[in-house]
């Protein structure tokens, strides 16, 4: 493994939809593990990893508003459904003897430490990977939110988006089967082509701290580890 990967400090959002796998809801403990494995073989390639994991395989806020029920409690609803997902690669993580601390931007003593920036660097600095739970702990953001600004908090260079396609389209290339695939984007290309393989607010954050952003397939077994080593397969969004 090349020890001399493109960056030394990375923050991977983790798609939650991914972890139910084929049974259509939670978590899939097989997919946990392979992903903790692709994380492992990041973090002993040297690479400091911050993690945010989405909650869409549990619960989506949006899934209360659209049922005429309170937002900001299916909000809520959410951000514990990150925590559950954090626990749950924790423990994958833990299993490979990867060390590994859940800050939660929700305070849950009894079960994770609560997120500071500053136990977040002193837990990166001592080569534990940190899994970031509970979103930005406010109602009406996204995972892909917390993730850009986790990243930005932690000093990363970069934002490894894990998701369902292997990276940015010109639309949904799973309801557009015509949609043609991109290597590389602008910031500000993806937010003036409307691209929305990630939201608004993210990327916005991500420009404003000049943070690139690779699309990558989760699903892509080492994919996460052969990009850092300059190959895989990715679309890459820089601010120039
Ligand atoms: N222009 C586009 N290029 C690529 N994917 C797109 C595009 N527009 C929409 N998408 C869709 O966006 C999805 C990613 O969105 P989203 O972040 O909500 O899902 P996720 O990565 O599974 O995260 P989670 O489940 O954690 O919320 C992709 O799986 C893809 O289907
Ligand atoms: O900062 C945040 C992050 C998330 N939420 C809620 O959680 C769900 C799950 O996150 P995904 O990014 O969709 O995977 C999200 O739909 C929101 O309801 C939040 O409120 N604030």
């Amino acid at each position: 493994m090349s020890q001399n990967p493109k960056y030394k400090r990375v923050l991977l959002k983790a798609s939650g939809e991914a972890l139910m796998g084929e049974q259509g809801f939670g978590i899939d403990v097989a997919v946990a593990d392979r992903i903790a494995s692709d994380i492992a073989k990041v973090r002993t390639m040297g690479v400091d990893v911050g993690v945010v994991v989405g909650g869409g395989n549990i619960f989506r806020g949006v899934a209360v508003a659209s049922k005429g029920g309170d937002r900001v409690t299916g909000d809520h609803m959410g951000m514990l459904a990150t925590v559950i997902n954090a626990l749950a690669l924790a423990t994958s993580l833990r299993k490979l003897g990867i060390e590994t601390e859940v800050l939660s931007a929700i305070a849950m003593p009894e079960i994770c430490q609560s997120f500071s920036q500053r136990a977040a660097l002193h837990h990166l600095d001592k080569g534990r990977v940190v899994i970031f739970a509970g979103g930005t702990g406010n109602p009406f953001f996204t995972t892909d939110s917390a993730a850009a600004l986790r990243a930005a908090e932690m000093g990363a260079e970069a934002i490894f988006k894990g998701t369902q396609v292997d990276g940015i389209y010109s639309d949904d290339p799973k309801t557009n089967p015509e949609a043609s695939r991109y290597d590389t984007l602008t910031h500000d290309e993806v937010l003036d082509k409307g691209l929305a393989v990630m939201d608004v607010a993210a990327v916005a954050l991500a420009r404003e701290n000049a943070i690139p952003i690779i699309v990558f397939s989760i699903h892509e077994e080492g994919g996460f580890a052969a990009i850092l080593n300059g190959g895989g397969r990715a679309t890459v969004v820089t601010d120039s």
